[in-house]
C-alpha cells in the first residue's frame, strides 16, 4: 500500500487547528481545532468527515500544546484514522518564523529544528508552539517524515528595497534585523486562487491580497511573487490586528519605557496582546464590534474606523508599488466574512478603479467570487483560505520526491 495520506498541524499561540488528508484527491478525511489550550476551558472540536459521523466537542482544561496533540492523536484514533496507520506519509507543520534561511519546504532534522528554536525571539508568540507540534508528532511516530512549511517563504522574493529597514546596514545585518513577512502560506494560495478565478495563470496577474484574521497583513504580489508584505522582522508591524498595534512610531517603545516607566516585557506584551482592536475598544473579534456598533458604540466605532484607515492606506501603497492592479482580494476570518469591513476599506477609491458592489459583497459563501461591480477595471475579490491544504499539498510534494 502507498502511503497517501498527510496530517497537517497549524499550531498557534493558543490553539491547535488540524486537518487529515488524502493526498490522492486532496479529500479531507477529518478536520478540528482545539483552542484556548492553557484555560479551564479548553476546548476540542473534531470532525470525522470520512467516516461521515458528526463533530465531536469536549470542554476541560488542557494545560499545553503537547496535551492538545495527545487529545488530538486519540480523536483521530477513535475513527481508526490514527497516527500509527500505514496510509501516513507525513505530518505537514506550519512554522512561523523560518528566517532568511528557509524558502522552502523542509525535512525536519535535528539543525532544522535547532534554527526554528533560534527564531523563538523573533516569533515568541508562535515558534515555540510549532516546536512542541514537531516534538509530539515525531515521538507519536519517529518513522514520519516531519515536514516544516513556513510562514516567511512566499515572501523570501521581496527586493532589497522593501525588505531592508533604513537602519545602520552593519548593525541590523549582525543581529539580522530585516523584514520577513508572514501568512506566507495563505498569500501564496490565495494570490494563485485569485488568477484561476479570473481565468489567468499566477505570471498574468498582479494581486493585492489581504489577509485579515486575528493576526492580519497585506502583501504586493507581481505576477505570482511577493514583491511587499506588510508584517516585518515579527509579525507585529502593519496592519491594526485583534491584539496587536500594527504600525507605530518606534520611539513609542522609548517613550513609555523612560517616561511611562514600563519594561520591555512589559512594553512587549502591550503591543502585542493588549493593542491592536482590544486594545481601543476591549472586544477583537469583529462580529462583537459590528454589534457594539450597531447599538451605537462610540469606543467600536473608533476602534473599526482605525483599523479601516490602516488598511485603505495599505491599498493605496501597495497599488503604488504594484503600479498596475488586476484585483484586490479579501480572506481570512474578517476578510471573508465581515461585508462592512470589505465596503469600508474600499470606500472612496473609484478613481483607482475600486468598488465594491453591495448586493455581491452581501452575499455570504466558501467559494471565491467577486464582489465588484460587472466590469469594473479592477477585480475586487473574496477568496477563503486554505493554509491547511496548501501545507499538504507541498508536504506530500516534497516527500513524494
Ligand atoms: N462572521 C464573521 N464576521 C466578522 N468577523 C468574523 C466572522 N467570523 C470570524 N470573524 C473574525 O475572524 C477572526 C478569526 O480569523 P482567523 O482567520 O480564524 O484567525 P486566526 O487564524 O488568526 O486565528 C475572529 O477573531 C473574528 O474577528
Ligand atoms: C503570523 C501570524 O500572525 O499568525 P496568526 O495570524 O496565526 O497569529
Ligand atoms: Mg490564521
Amino acid at each position: 500500500m502507498t502511503a497517501t495520506r498527510v496530517l497537517v498541524l497549524n499550531s498557534g499561540s493558543s490553539s491547535v487547528k488540524y486537518q487529515l488528508l488524502d493526498m490522492r484527491d486532496s479529500s479531507r478525511l477529518a478536520s478540528g481545532l482545539v483552542e484556548r489550550i492553557g484555560e479551564q476551558s479548553s476546548r476540542l472540536a473534531h470532525t470525522p468527515l470520512a467516516t461521515g459521523g458528526g463533530s465531536r466537542e469536549w470542554t476541560g482544561p488542557i494545560a499545553d500544546h503537547d496535551a492538545a496533540l495527545k487529545a488530538v492523536a486519540e480523536e483521530l484514533a477513535k475513527d481508526g484514522l490514527g497516527l500509527d496507520s500505514p496510509e501516513l506519509a507525513a505530518v505537514g507543520h506550519r512554522v512561523v518564523h523560518g528566517g532568511k534561511h528557509f524558502t522552502e519546504p523542509t525535512v525536519i532534522d535535528d539543525a532544522v529544528l535547532a534554527e526554528i528554536e533560534r527564531l523563538i525571539p523573533v516569533a515568541p508568540l508562535h515558534n515555540p508552539a510549532n516546536l512542541t507540534g514537531i516534538r509530539t508528532a515525531t515521538a507519536l511516530r519517529p518513522d514520519l517524515p516531519q515536514v516544516a512549511v513556513f510562514d516567511t517563504a512566499f515572501h523570501t522574493t521581496m527586493p532589497e528595497s522593501a525588505a531592508r529597514y533604513a537602519i545602520d546596514v552593519e548593525t541590523a545585518d549582525a543581529h539580522r534585523v530585516r523584514r520577513y513577512g508572514f501568512h506566507g502560506t495563505s498569500h501564496a494560495y490565495v494570490s494563485r486562487a485569485t488568477a484561476k478565478l479570473l481565468g489567468k495563470a499566477p505570471e498574468e496577474v498582479n494581486v493585492i491580497v489581504l489577509h485579515l484574521g486575528n493576526g492580519a497583513s497585506a502583501s504586493a504580489v507581481e505576477r505570482g511573487r511577493c514583491v511587499d508584505t506588510s508584517m516585518g522582522l515579527t509579525p507585529l508591524e502593519g496592519l491594526v490586528m485583534g491584539t496587536r498595534s500594527g504600525d507605530t512610531d518606534p520611539a513609542v517603545i522609548f517613550h513609555l519605557a523612560r517616561v511611562g516607566g514600563m519594561s520591555i516585557d512589559e512594553i512587549d506584551t502591550l503591543l502585542n496582546k493588549k493593542s491592536g482592536l482590544v486594545g481601543l475598544c476591549g472586544d477583537n473579534d469583529m462580529r462583537e464590534i459590528r454589534r457594539r456598533i450597531d447599538e451605537g458604540d462610540a469606543r467600536a466605532k473608533l476602534a473599526f474606523d482605525i483599523y479601516i484607515h490602516r488598511l485603505k492606506k495599505y491599498i493605496g501603497a501597495y497599488y503604488a508599488v504594484l503600479g498596475h492592479v488586476d484585483a484586490v482580494v479579501f480572506t481570512a476570518g474578517v476578510g471573508e466574512n465581515a461585508a462592512p469591513v470589505r465596503a469600508a476599506a474600499l470606500a472612496g477609491l473609484d478613481s483607482l478603479g475600486l468598488a465594491v458592489d453591495a448586493g455581491r459583497n452581501a452575499v455570504r459563501g466558501d467559494e471565491p467570487r467577486l464582489i465588484s461591480p460587472a466590469g469594473a477595471r479592477v477585480a475586487v475579490a473574496v477568496v477563503p483560505t486554505d493554509e491547511e491544504l496548501e501545507i499538504a499539498t507541498q508536504t506530500y510534494a516534497l516527500v513524494r520526491r
